[in-house]
């Protein structure tokens, strides 16, 4: 029997979503043996420092890229949001199933939505991109650092005297606790992570046969939206420091991309879009990432570099 195996992080998001593709994988090819492979990273051990003194989001994927290179897996499975800008250049992300909800969202102990809670309060979140967002709209709130997953940040919630917390609405949705969920902030200023809500299927840059087995559950207009935030992601030379997001949409032959960059303290915060041909999503990333430093991300981008 031919094996396939999925190398996957052990927090419980994590194998939730990897399962997703295991089933799609499944179903596509009944004479495969899927088997999971859950994988220790740094960013998983590390707990108590933010991402930032660590070393970047690079650390949720490492270890399971070192799995990728000694062929203990043929794929892995990540949060896109997770995987840095750019690639090693041993691997690529070849294939990304249908994305689920872009979008961040609050959760509130007493239910109350954004514009309802008490002036001052206190609101968790590890996330530079969503501190310089929540800052924007209401300089009077606190924003407390919290890091975890999404389990131990919910405790949080109810154990370290904060009034919200906000999340991925897609990690939530994953794990069946979309009830928790209080608002949506599907609306301006807030712009989610590029990536955020979608899947990347990782594996060795030579490997053919894997290849063509994943392009099977690729969903083309995720992996087109991807690739346009990606491309931004690209062009502003991003990693987990300075806050920054994009969210790129498909209409027709369309494809829009909207995006931001902000100070930290949410002071400043620079957004436009882009609208171009669908079929120039290498472009457009880019073309937007280039409008924006022109309109002074630029100067932010310097700031938070020398603060570092
Ligand atoms: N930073 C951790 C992380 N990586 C991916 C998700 C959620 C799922 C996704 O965005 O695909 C989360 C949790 C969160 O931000 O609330």
């Amino acid at each position: 029997m031919k094996e396939l195996v999925i190398g996957t992080r052990k927090s419980d998001l994590a194998v939730a979503q990897t399962k997703l593709v295991a089933n799609r994988l499944q179903a596509e090819f009944p004479d495969y043996k899927i088997i999971l492979n859950k994988i220790s990273t740094k960013g998983d051990r590390i707990l108590d420092r933010s991402l930032v003194d660590i070393g970047g989001k690079g650390l949720f994927i490492k270890e399971i890229e070192v799995a990728l290179l000694q062929e203990e897996i043929d794929l892995a499975v990540h949060s896109l949001k997770d995987v840095p800008g750019a690639v090693t250049d041993q691997f690529e992300i070849v294939a990304s199933p249908k994305r689920a909800n872009p979008y961040d969202v609050l959760i509130s102990n007493e239910g109350q939505l954004l514009d309802q809670l008490a002036q001052g309060a206190r609101i968790g979140t590890g996330s530079a991109r969503r501190k310089s967002q929540l800052l924007n709209y209401r300089p009077d709130l606190e924003v407390v650092a919290i890091r975890g997953n999404i389990n131990t940040r919910l405790d949080k919630l109810a154990n370290q005297d904060l009034d919200a917390i906000v999340l991925a609405a897609a990690g939530l949705e994953r794990m069946g606790w979309e009830d928790k969920i209080t608002q949506y902030l599907d609306f301006p200023p807030f712009i989610p992570a590029v990536g955020q809500g979608a899947l990347a299927l990782e594996v060795r840059k030579d490997d053919q046969q894997i290849k063509r087995i994943l392009s099977a559950i690729n969903h083309q207009p995720t992996y087109d939206v991807i690739t346009a935030e990606r491309g931004f992601l690209a062009c502003l030379d991003g990693d987990c420091k300075a806050p920054l997001g994009a969210l790129a949409q498909i209409r027709g032959d369309k494809l829009t991309i909207a995006g931001m960059v902000a100070k930290l303290d949410g002071s400043r915060l620079i957004k436009d879009q882009v609208t171009g041909l669908r079929k120039d999503v290498a472009k457009l990333g880019a073309k937007l990432g280039e409008k924006l430093l022109n309109q002074g991300a630029k100067e932010i981008l310097a700031e938070i570099k020398e603060e570092n």
